[in-house]
């Protein structure tokens, strides 16, 4: 009889917290933490995932010092990937449940500061990695089509194939794929990336890509309509506007983790060289519009990357489906950005862009 009790009082112990759980988890929206939320995905990323959760579910961070429109709408704090402590107290005082991992050093950078790119994208990413499998969180990791290399095949690029690139970008996020699949497979942990393409935005300045150039001309054509370019005018790249990447970068974050076949999805939209993206710009702005070529060592970058990208699995398993196209990318740029050059005052960017674009 007492036997029967423990066992009823344990099994309604069980019910409860089980009603609870189901309770909790339709109740309350996500607590979500943004690394690198200073970045050129990171700021269009916290604003949607608040408009979507509520500004108080999702904490930004960056190691940079946000402009005061950064700080309005929810909270703000400094985290340095790094600093495995500092990220595990975030995750305790506001009880995050998921991590939008964007801290990184691009392409470039990487190649210019090689000791940089390897401890942020590959220590700091193991710190998120161990803090996520330590406190259950799910963790959305971008990766890129970086991370293939020479000897992939250039068109149509799967997403199983021969990965072997030759930039510091690039070999540290194959050793992201391939940690975060360790660890979901080993741990359980709930880690979720897909390899975006060079994404442009008008929202805020790209942070060091061999792609930057695919943001910066609009900015030129516009300021001054002449552009120089870093890459060649045939340099053929994969390319998505940034509403197409954030739409598809929330529908893996949501998505069932049953409907995922796979931990890492290619994705891709559109591909363009310089030298159409200049031919869109002299039919949608300016015919006088004039573009010339001075490749530097993004070039041999670019040279190692796919012209496209399959993307059968991220639109199968959770409905990737960009709509912009390279003349659509166009249009969305120059109509974003034309108010912000014709600024009556002068004033052009806010003060963070431009002295980013100035670098
Ligand atoms: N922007 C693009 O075209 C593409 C981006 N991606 C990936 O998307 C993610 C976001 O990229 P973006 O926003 O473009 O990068 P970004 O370079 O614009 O921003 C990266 C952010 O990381 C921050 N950061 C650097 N070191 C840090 C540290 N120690 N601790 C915390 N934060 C630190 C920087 O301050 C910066 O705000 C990255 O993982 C990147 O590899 C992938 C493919 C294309
Ligand atoms: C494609 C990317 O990962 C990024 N934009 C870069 O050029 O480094």
């Amino acid at each position: 009889m007492v036997i029967q009790r423990t066992a009823l009082r344990t099994m309604a112990h069980v019910h409860a917290h089980a009603v609870a759980r189901r309770l909790y988890s339709t109740a309350r929206p996500p607590r979500v933490l943004v690394t690198g939320s200073l970045g050129q995905l990171g700021t269009t990323m916290v604003n949607t995932l608040r408009t979507k959760f509520g500004g108080e579910n999702v904490v930004a961070s960056d190691i940079k010092k946000p402009a005061p429109e950064q700080r309005s709408g929810g909270p703000f704090v400094y985290a340095d990937v790094l600093n495995y402590r500092a990220l595990e107290q975030i995750v305790v005082d506001y009880g995050i449940d998921w991590v939008v991992h964007f801290s990184a050093v691009l392409s470039a950078a990487g190649e210019r500061n090689p000791a940089l790119g390897l401890s942020v994208n590959i220590d700091g990413f193991r710190n998120i990695l161990d803090v996520a499998k330590n406190h259950g969180l799910r963790l959305l990791s971008p990766s890129t089509m970086g991370a293939f290399g020479p000897s992939t095949p250039k068109d149509d690029t799967p997403d199983l194939t021969v990965m072997r690139p030759n930039t510091i970008y690039g070999i540290s996020k194959v050793h992201m794929e391939l940690l975060g699949e360790y660890y979901a497979e080993k741990y359980g942990v709930d880690f979720r990336s897909l390899r975006y393409p060079g994404i442009i935005s008008a929202d805020s300045p790209p942070g060091g890509g061999t792609t930057d150039y695919a943001v910066d001309i609009f900015h030129a054509a516009l300021k001054n309509n002449r552009y120089t370019c870093f890459l060649k005018h045939d340099a053929l790249l994969p390319m998505a506007f940034i509403d197409d990447c954030i739409v598809g970068t929330m529908q893996l974050l949501e998505a069932p983790r049953d409907v995922l076949t796979q931990r890492v999805y290619n994705v891709h939209a559109c591909s363009f060289s310089p030298a159409q993206m200049a031919d869109e710009i002299r039919r949608l702005h300016s015919p006088e519009f004039a573009i010339e070529y001075c490749p530097d060592f993004r070039q041999a970058i670019a040279d190692t990357w796919p012209r496209t990208m399959a993307d059968h699995a991220a639109r199968s398993d959770w409905g990737w489906n960009p709509v912009f196209g390279t003349a659509d990318i166009a249009r969305a740029m120059l109509d974003k950005l034309r108010p912000v050059y014709a600024a009556p005052n002068g004033r052009t960017l806010s003060a963070p862009v431009e002295a980013a674009l100035a670098q």
